[in-house]
């Protein structure tokens, strides 16, 4: 059983979730890591969950923003940009299952996947929707985390310290392979931060020149991420120059992705799909009536190489109940559902 799922696992493209506080290089970290991929004729399946990135530096197959549109959601919803963002993840991942049926699809073209998330890390890492994307990759696909961290702005050893412990708290909530790049290492080396991880004594001597009162604490907490460090595999990348790029595939490949929790908990995740599912049967009495005009499985829409499905405007997708964490976004989730079933009616059936 052990041996057929790695076997499975082997033959699966790896999802390289990139995750990283806003800023810190992401969007360029995936455009640099696609474009490496390309020049090695090793195309990666590319997938944008930023509904409010206004512009894409790369190439995706998959674009949250074609599905849902996060200025009308706002719109919709009264919400602001940041409440905009959530509610827009919210929608997208109650129909993940379509994203995870065209990865699968794409399997054998594709050995890597790569996940381009919100620049707003919270929105990510803390939500329901954050979650649910999460383990869905991570049940069905070898998967590692990338956390990008911009090291010019983590030369103070209390910023370094804050951003460290961001990383153990993903690591901990996701329990997925990891990995830390250091982007940005153009404008400043991250060996200086490689050091401060591997002595303890040059960490408190960066320390020692700090007089804020977090220092103690942070010296403290420098001892417990002690053991976070010692098997925490670090990359110094330049997204900009493309450098560090062959350093970031062989820590992925000893970040040994195959062998995830997840994959060994598929049994537990899959009481998650079932979640959801049965999130999908609630949302099937709002859509009931016409079930047929607007199939809410149509609504990822992908572009590029895949089936070549046709594109089309969409500013819509569904309720997740159970996921939004926000419940006062409730009421105006439905009225949006049922608007946009009434919009749809009615482009279906000019004549109406
Ligand atoms: N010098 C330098 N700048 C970089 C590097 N990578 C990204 N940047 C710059 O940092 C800024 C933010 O980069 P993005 O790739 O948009 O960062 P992001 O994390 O996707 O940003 P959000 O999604 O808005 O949070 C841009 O101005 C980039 O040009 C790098 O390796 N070196």
């Amino acid at each position: 059983m052990a041996a057929a799922s790695e076997e499975l696992a082997a033959a699966a493209p790896v999802c390289v979730l990139v995750l990283g506080m806003a800023g810190s290089g992401k969007t360029t970290f995936v455009q640099r890591l696609a474009a490496h991929l390309h020049g090695q004729r090793c195309p990666p399946y590319v997938i944008n969950l930023d509904p409010a990135v206004r512009g894409l530096p790369f190439p995706a197959n998959i674009d949250i923003r074609d599905t849902v549109k996060y200025k009308e959601v706002m719109k919709q919803y009264g919400l602001g940009p940041n409440g905009g963002i959530v509610t827009s993840l919210n929608l997208f991942a109650t129909r993940f299952d379509q994203v995870m049926k065209f990865i699968e699809k794409r399997q054998n073209a594709s050995k890597y996947v790569i996940i381009d998330t919100p620049g707003q890390i919270e929105v990510f890492t803390w939500s329901a929707s954050g979650t649910i994307i999460t383990e869905a990759l991570a049940s069905s696909f070898p998967s590692v985390v990338v956390y990008v961290m911009d090291t010019s702005r983590s030369t103070n050893p209390i910023t370094f310290m804050s951003n460290m412990l961001y990383a153990c708290s993903i690591l901990y909530k996701t329990k997925l392979p990891f990995i830390v790049v250091m982007n940005k290492t153009d404008i400043i080396d991250h060996s200086f931060a490689v050091e401060w991880m591997q002595d303890f004594e040059t960490f408190q001597d960066a320390l020692n020149q700090e007089t804020s009162y977090v220092s103690n604490l942070t010296r403290s907490m420098s001892l417990v991420l002690d053991e976070f460090y010692s098997s925490l595999k670090v990359v110094g990348v330049s997204a900009v120059l493309g450098t560090g790029l062959d350093d970031f595939f062989v820590q992925l490949s000893k970040a040994n992705p195959h062998v995830t929790l997840y994959l060994q908990e598929k049994a537990q995740n899959k009481e998650k799909r079932e979640q959801l599912e049965h999130l999908w049967k609630d949302m099937g009495s709002v859509w009931s009536d016409d079930a047929s005009a607007m199939s809410p499985s149509e609504l990822i829409l992908t572009r590029g190489t895949l089936d070549e499905e046709e594109e089309r405007e969409s500013d819509t997708d569904d309720i997740d109940h159970e996921v939004t964490e926000e419940s006062h976004e409730e009421p105006a989730f439905r009225n949006f559902m049922q608007e946009t079933r009434v919009k749809y009616q009615r482009s279906s059936n000019p004549n109406e």
